[in-house]
């Protein structure tokens, strides 16, 4: 006779691109039911904001506080034209229609107050998950699967109240599972707005006062922490490509810039299996493949964490297999000395004094105090040259403009207060257009992956500006010219994947 399958219970993550439209929705309802009929896997789902929502309700809350209107007009046309394509009708499209109106009326509250702060601007930005939870629930309903949409506060997701980039407490492990297996256990299909949360407080008229958000593409991290909290079998977040590549297809795909840009590695082709480490690596180093948090619950929680595609691009063509994140697995090894290669932009710091005792210790201190993160770092006696993560440094409102940084540099409050800081222990020059290109690496063969790196730039004429290697276990990073940093990483493509494995080492 034969034995069904055991049941899996497992998160399934639905970034922007996989909900962009009625069309992928309906792919993605139709695939989250073969994984419960063919492979019994009882799913979570994690939903994101459809398509480029989020940058669109970004965009009305600075159109409502800089120019005093409201426009809701594209999010709201994208929303009920998918409503009517799926032919989405009755309490559940009303639904949908009153949390947009309630959207507007927030961003009218902004107009008409003129103020808007990192709280309200993640409120207005949650309207985005919680519409699209909605839609995807519903249209699971009509293919006949028991769906339930869930904010992420009703399945118990409490977190730090840093608007903008709040962190999930300890205390929503507790609560996730609590909440989310009952459900789960009478048969119906959670499905959780990713990117958005509560901070811990009192409980407000009804309702747990504020909204938070995780960061940019925190919807990864969402499906973390509720897969390892609550000891699912595994973590799946569906993107648009097959899995982690070697290097990504865009060049600077990074999210403030959305220019359509060429493909950089056209040759790039997904990696196995990859260690949280090297994923971590990857997402923080500039792959925005995911969210640079992500691994931490299911590596505290030892859950495997899958990065596959959404898209079936042929049906002769079973979907890909996609990327294994795990504990163990590493891509590389004594012949495969890289997995993956990524790049992002930033800004360099050189700093000098004459030798002093306790200089690092001064240095280090003003950039805990400002709570800005050093991405690579060379230091000697005398000097020590850093880079900053950009993202970090973009301005904000209502900050006073830093004069003397050069072009391309970004200003913010921080970045001000820590050259105050750094003057008083060094003579400190701040530059930007330097790229940082990062290759999870065997770090065991250093030595033949930085001659090898070294070569390529050399034979580009690519200046290396910095280099360091072995800081982590899996990273080896160079700073290089923000215009070559494309050429760099296409080169060093070449030399690590695009040739035969026995050529892939220090050749
Ligand atoms: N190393 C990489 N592997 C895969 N994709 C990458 C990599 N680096 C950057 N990306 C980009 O990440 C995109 C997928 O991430 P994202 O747009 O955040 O997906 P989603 O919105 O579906 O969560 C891909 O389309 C690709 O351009
Ligand atoms: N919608 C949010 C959160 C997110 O995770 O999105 P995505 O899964 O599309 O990267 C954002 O755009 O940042």
């Amino acid at each position: 006779a034969l034995v069904p399958p055991p049941i899996s219970r497992v998160v399934m993550k639905f970034g922007g691109s996989s909900v962009r439209d009625a069309e992928r929705i309906a792919e993605v309802a139709s695939l989250v039911r073969a994984q419960m009929v063919e492979h019994s896997v009882q799913p979570c789902l994690v939903c994101s904001a459809m398509g480029k929502t989020t940058n669109g309700l970004l965009a009305a809350a600075d159109r409502a506080i800089d120019e005093g209107t409201v426009d809701l007009s594209t999010v709201r046309a994208l929303h009920v034209d998918t409503l009517d394509a799926l032919s989405i009708s009755g309490t559940d499209a009303s639904e949908v229609v009153e949390l947009l109106d309630k959207c507007e009326r927030t961003l009218e509250g902004v107009a008409l107050l003129g103020e808007l702060s990192p709280r309200t601007r993640d409120l207005v930005v949650s309207y985005g998950e919680r519409l699209s939870g909605r839609v995807v629930a519903a249209t699971l309903r009509r293919q006949g699967v028991r769906a339930q949409q869930l904010e992420a506060w009703d399945v118990g997701v409490v977190t730090t109240d840093e608007f903008g980039e709040a962190t999930p407490l300890d205390q929503s492990w507790e609560g996730i599972a609590a909440s989310l297996l009952p459900v789960m256990e009478e048969g119906t299909v959670p499905v959780v707005t990713g990117f958005i949360g509560k901070p811990r407080g009192r409980r407000l008229a009804g309702h747990w006062g504020r909204v938070t958000t995780l960061g940019r593409g925190g919807s990864d991290l969402t499906a973390s922490l509720l897969g390892a909290a609550a000891g699912f079998d595994e973590v799946q977040v569906w993107k648009d490509v097959d899995g982690i590549l070697t290097a990504d297809t865009r060049a600077d795909c990074g999210r403030q810039r959305a220019r359509a840009d060429p493909r950089i590695c056209p040759a790039a082709a997904p990696v196995a299996r990859v260690t949280f480490d090297e994923a971590a690596e990857l997402a923080y180093f500039g792959a925005q493949v995911l969210h640079p948090l992500a691994m931490q619950p299911c590596r505290r929680a030892g859950v495997p964490f899958r990065a596959a595609s959404s898209l079936v691009k042929n049906s002769y063509n079973p979907a890909a297999e996609g990327t294994l994140i795990s504990a163990d697995g590493s891509a590389c090894s004594e012949t495969r000395l890289v997995s993956a290669i990524t790049s992002k932009n930033g800004a360099r710091l050189r700093g000098e004094e004459q030798g002093a005792y306790g200089f690092l210790a001064r240095v280090f201190a003003a950039f805990d105090r400002w709570r800005i993160s050093i991405d690579v770092i060379a230091s000697s006696e005398v000097s020590v040259s850093l880079t900053l993560n950009k993202n970090q440094l973009l301005e904000r409102r209502s900050i006073s403009a830093l004069e003397h940084l050069p072009a391309g540099v970004e200003r913010s409050e921080a970045l001000v207060g820590l050259m105050a800081d750094l003057e008083q222990v060094a003579n400190v020059r701040v530059s930007g257009g330097h790229s940082i290109v990062t290759l999870i690496a065997n770090v065991g063969c250093s030595s033949a992956v930085v001659s090898a790196v070294c070569a390529a730039m050399d034979r580009l004429g690519i200046p290396v500006q910095m280099i360091s290697q072995g800081a982590s276990k899996v990273n080896i990073s160079i700073v290089v010219p923000e215009e070559r940093a494309v050429e760099a990483v296409q080169e060093l493509h070449r030399h690590f994947f695009e040739q035969p494995p026995d050529c892939a080492g220090a050749s």
